[in-house]
């Protein structure tokens, strides 16, 4: 890119790179995230054909979504932050650049091998074992490089934002490669190394810790940086930054087996799950609040700011997911919401409401000062973007929410002979308004990405800003 803005000392190149595809993988992903809601409603919309089909679709969507979308935004602002806060430049330009390439290799291969129907068949790591090897290549440089930044810092002590993003890479490297062992039987087919209820409980130890590092940790180092960044208030308490690390790491590592209850896992390793569950209430609150806080006395520039909307407003959704979650840990209450739309929702809230607005808060921050512009084109664009998004996400959630418990209701109920009152068929037949509703939402969010990838294109296009350099130290 000839017009774009090299700063004397950071790598702004691999920034700016991972800036501009996690909007592009954000409507991609959330184009095939409309789809498979529309197929819900309309299934004509499988087509008859293999490759286009829910089941083959659906991983394709929470691939594009998690590590395609929210993977380039953790990369994108984890080497601007790691740069900025530690006044040094990325540890090895080639090695950061090798990861971006490496990363796009990736996705380009998950979007050709999963509407194929390879799959290892584990969630949210289904992906073949030639890719899970580059995948943990990939990983293991980006550690390099992060931490290795992180090494030549020229300040003394380690931004908080940091702690998070070095636990987030270290964490997802030992995940994803525990989980991912596996014997190969050919170039496109793999065995787990693990079998029965030890398979189970390492995938939802992976699952669930996918949750709590890849998209929750990581998305807390964005908090920490861009909040304050765009408040222009310091971090509410520091001291409560500490602690908030440290308890959230140490409980989150314990609660996988929520997503196991009633199963073959021994009863005491679902109990552990739910008690670590309730504990977890804890940390995350007390990190929203660290983040919320952080706007005292600097609440009425919510008025003008919409970045800072997007920003604040994910904030409470991670607020509200993670009351929720612990709610859905407790067996009885899981005895209700499980198989059902209950848990579709709630994960909708923390990935649209949490994981993608706090992204989309940190992106416009950063790409007018990675591209040396003074602003984004469009204020008001972004505002646009902003209402569409929440609107987008609370018809989702809601319209799960209803479904969820419509569902479990009708699934339980029973005559008095005890037999079962509705058919499935029926309990799915009272979903359908809600899932156009859903479908609904996700059209508001494709639109609203739509408006960004336009206000990103006209930001890029226009003239550089002057005080360049002043801009961005
Ligand atoms: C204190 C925090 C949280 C707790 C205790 C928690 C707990 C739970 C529980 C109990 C389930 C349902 C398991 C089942 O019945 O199958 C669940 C599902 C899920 N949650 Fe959370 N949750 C939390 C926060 C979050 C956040 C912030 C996100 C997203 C950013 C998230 C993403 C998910 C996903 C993706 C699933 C579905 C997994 C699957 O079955 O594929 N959770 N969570
Ligand atoms: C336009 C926005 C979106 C729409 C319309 C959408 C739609 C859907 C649909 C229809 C499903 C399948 C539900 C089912 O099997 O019943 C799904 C699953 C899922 N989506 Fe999305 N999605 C969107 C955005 C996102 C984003 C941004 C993320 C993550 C950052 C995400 C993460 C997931 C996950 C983790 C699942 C699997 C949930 C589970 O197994 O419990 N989605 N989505
Ligand atoms: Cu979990």
């Amino acid at each position: 890119m000839s017009t774009a803005f090299e700063h004397p000392t950071y790598n702004y190149k691999v920034v700016r790179q991972f800036a501009i595809m996690t909007v592009v993988w954000g409507i991609v992903g959330m184009f095939v995230g409309v789809w498979i809601a529309a197929q819900l409603v309309w299934p004509e919309l499988n087509f008859g054909l293999p490759w286009t089909s829910f089941g083959r679709l659906r991983p394709l969507h929470t691939n594009a979504v998690i590590f395609a979308f929210g993977g380039s935004a953790l990369f994108a602002t984890s080497y601007y932050v790691v740069q900025r806060t530690c006044q040094t430049r990325l540890f090895s330009d080639s090695l950061a650049n090798f990861t971006f390439w490496g990363w796009q290799a990736v996705i380009v291969l998950a979007a050709i091998t999963l509407p194929l129907g390879l799959t290892s068949s584990k969630e949210y790591a289904e992906l073949e074992w030639p890719i899970d090897i580059l995948i943990a290549v990939v990983w293991v440089s980006y550690a390099v490089v992060f931490l290795g930044t992180i090494k030549q810092r020229k300040t003394s002590h380690i931004y908080v934002a940091n702690w998070f993003y070095a636990a987030f890479i270290l964490t997802v490297a030992v995940l994803h490669i525990v989980n991912s062992a596996a014997v190969p039987v050919s170039l496109t087919k793999s065995y787990s190394a693990y079998a029965g209820a030890i398979d189970a409980m390492a995938q939802w130890w992976y699952g669930h810790n996918a949750v709590g590092f890849f998209l929750t940790a990581g998305f807390l180092g964005m908090m920490y940086y861009f909040v304050p960044k765009q408040a222009e208030r310091p971090v509410y308490s520091y001291r409560l930054s500490i602690v908030h690390f440290w308890a959230l790491i140490t409980t989150y590592m314990w609660a996988g087996s929520h997503h196991l209850h009633y199963t073959a896992l021994p009863d005491w390793t679902q109990s552990v799950g739910m008690i670590m569950s309730l504990i977890l209430l804890a940390p995350s609150w007390g990190g929203m609040i660290n983040g919320m806080m952080t706007l005292s006395g600097a609440w009425h520039k919510l008025r003008h700011d919409p970045i800072l909307r997007f920003l604040v407003v994910s904030l409470s959704f991670y607020g509200m997911s993670t009351f929720e979650g612990p709610m859905m840990s407790i067996k009885t209450v899981n005895a209700l919401s499980h198989y059902t739309d209950w848990t579709i929702g709630h994960v909708h809230a923390g990935a649209l409401g949490w994981v993608a607005m706090i992204s989309i808060g940190s992106i416009y921050h950063l790409i007018p000062r990675v591209f040396n512009k003074g602003q984004m084109f469009s204020t008001n664009l972004i505002n646009v973007h902003f209402w569409l998004a929440t609107v987008g996400t609370v018809l989702y959630i809601a319209s799960m929410w209803v479904n969820g418990i419509l569902q479990g209701l009708m699934w339980r109920a029973v005559n008095i002979d005890g037999t079962l009152m509705y058919s499935f068929v029926e309990a799915l037949e009272a979903s359908h308004p809600g899932f156009f509703v859903r479908w609904l939402g996700g059209c508001f969010w494709v639109v609203g990405m739509l408006i960004m990838a336009y206000n990103v294109t006209m930001t890029v296009k226009s003239p550089a800003a002057q005080n360049a350099v002043a801009q961005t130290a």
